[in-house]
């Protein structure tokens, strides 16, 4: 490592073999392998060393869920098992995420990190020349590899009043010490059906504001149309084709203009999507657009000479997996050792509503988009022989995109109370390009929900 020094009033940057820019999933694993391996990391972080997942994101939103679901199994007892009294209480949620996320300290991420021998320097850094940050009064150039993982930030939409309001993004709405008793969600996407579905089992009366014409909008119809009857029959109050015209807040409360009616409600959450900070990193300096939404990088991950970009600013899927699958990447790379490109042909995701609603690769429709001539599998969960074991809770389906000229899947929707990991044979599937012939005549456990696979492949047409 080469000390930094002013030379004639210039700051002379520091010169070390790696700087990685924003510590999400993805920075932090490639920064901490990297360290390993014993190259001289730089590490620059604005805010907690392990990003958005573990302290606003994935961990403690799916620990609020946990504890909700908790909640709608307690009140599926009736009819099934005697009965159950469930008095909801927010209070030991509040703790389990105050503890998970220490309290939103970073401190244990800190040492680990500096436990693998990297070195972490706290500010905003901003590109000023080639594989060359500043942060603060400081400048690093990476002589191997400038990585960048700038993340995203909750977007605001461009509604009068809301910005002189106190609204809450992800990251208030997983600080509160309490369930609201109203709560408007603006923004019917992944953070606002999870969260929102939580709330509503803790007591809180949730209006969902979507304004394109289905919830999970990029998801197939029909799982929009299932959540949308789940959300209603648990007394969630969904809009969709609404649009948000004026919000206020008179000290106690908000009001907000939904086409021609007023919601009035204790809290208000804006979930409408993320935005890369890209144009304040500064990447004009090594000749990528500040204007555009996502970075465009290679198979590789690279975007300039030496330098990469991972995790959601990429735009090929914001999930903590997609960050740490491209990390895994760039650290190969990095150290030169031999590896396959990025492929997202068969991206997962799950949304962790109840049901869960996962899915991998393509919708019906992306895939028609893409001219690719299409058989349908689809099979309802509900009537398969574990869903109507299961009894209440057990709406769901499968759903198969198959390419019919290669006769292997290019997508699957799987909803279900275990959707997410009934999805995980339907990710290896479409991974691995499977044909369909060969998943037909596999073994399929009895009574699971995974059956339904085998019945959905039955009826591709
Ligand atoms: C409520 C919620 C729930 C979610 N649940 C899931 C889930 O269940 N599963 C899943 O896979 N994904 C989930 N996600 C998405 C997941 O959080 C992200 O995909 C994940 O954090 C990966 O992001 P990233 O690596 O791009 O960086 P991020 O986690 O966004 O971190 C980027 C870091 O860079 C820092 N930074 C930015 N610019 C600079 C700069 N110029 N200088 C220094 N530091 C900078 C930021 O402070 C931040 O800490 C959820 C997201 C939200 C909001
Ligand atoms: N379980 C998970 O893996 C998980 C959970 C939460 C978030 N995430 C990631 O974080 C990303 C961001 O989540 P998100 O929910 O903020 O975004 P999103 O893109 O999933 O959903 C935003 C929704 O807001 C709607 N919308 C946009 N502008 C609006 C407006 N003015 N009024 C009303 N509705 C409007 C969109 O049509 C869309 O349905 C997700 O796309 C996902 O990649 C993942």
């Amino acid at each position: 490592m080469v000390p930094a020094e002013t030379k004639g009033g210039y700051m002379m940057a520091e010169r070390v073999d790696v700087v990685v820019v924003g510590m999400g999933p993805g920075g932090e694993a490639v920064a901490g392998q990297l360290a390993e391996a014993g190259l001289s990391v730089v590490a620059a972080e604005s805010g907690l060393v392990g990003g958005e997942c573990p302290y606003y994101g994935c961990i403690p939103s799916k620990m609020m869920i946990r504890a909700a679901d908790l909640l709608a199994e307690a009140r599926r007892v009736p009819g099934m098992a005697g009965s159950a009294e469930v008095r909801p209480a927010f209070a030991p949620v509040a703790e389990r995420l105050r503890e998970a996320t220490d309290d939103w300290n970073d401190e244990v991420a800190v040492r680990r990190f500096e436990g693998q021998g990297g070195r972490l320097v706290r500010g905003r850094a901003r590109i000023v020349g080639e594989r060359t940050v500043r942060v603060g009064d400081q400048e690093f150039t990476a002589e191997r590899a400038l990585v960048l993982n700038p993340g995203t930030e909750p977007a605001l939409p461009s509604i009068p009043g809301l910005a002189d309001t106190p609204y809450w993004t992800n990251r208030e709405a997983l600080r509160t010490t309490e369930a609201p008793a109203s709560l408007c969600v603006v923004g019917g996407g992944t953070v606002g059906l999870e969260l929102g579905q939580a709330f509503a089992r803790f007591g809180t009366q949730v209006t969902v504001v979507e304004a394109a014409d289905r919830l999970l909008p990029a998801e197939e119809p029909r799982a929009s149309e299932l959540i949308a009857e789940v959300l209603r029959g648990e007394g969630i109050d969904v809009r969709t084709g609404a649009k948000v015209t004026e919000v206020s807040h008179d000290g106690s409360g908000f009001a907000v203009r939904v086409d021609d009616e007023t919601v009035t409600a204790q809290r208000l959450l804006i979930s409408v999507g993320r935005k890369a900070p890209l144009h304040e990193l500064g990447v004009d300096a090594i000749g990528l657009d500040p204007d555009a939404r996502f970075f465009d990088p290679d198979d590789h991950l690279r975007v300039a000479p030496g330098v990469w970009a991972i995790g959601d600013a990429t735009g090929k899927g914001a999930f903590t997996h997609v960050s740490m699958y491209q990390a895994g990447i760039v650290v190969r790379d990095v150290l030169g050792r031999p590896g396959p490109g990025a492929e997202y042909h068969a991206v997962p995701r799950v949304t962790f509503t109840d049901p869960e609603i996962g899915a991998v690769g393509r919708t019906e429709a992306q895939a028609r988009e893409r001219g690719i001539r299409v058989r349908i599998g689809y099979t309802n969960l509900a009537s398969s022989a574990r869903g109507w074991i299961h009894g209440p809770g057990n709406a769901g389906f499968v759903k198969l995109v198959e390419d019919a000229d290669t006769g292997v899947l290019v997508g699957a929707t799987s909803v279900g109370p275990w959707g997410g990991e009934v999805l995980s044979a339907l990710a290896v599937a479409v991974h691995a390009r499977v044909p369909t012939e060969r998943l037909r005549h596999m073994i399929y456990a009895y009574p699971t929900f995974h059956r339904a696979i085998e019945d959905a492949l039955s009826k591709l047409a």
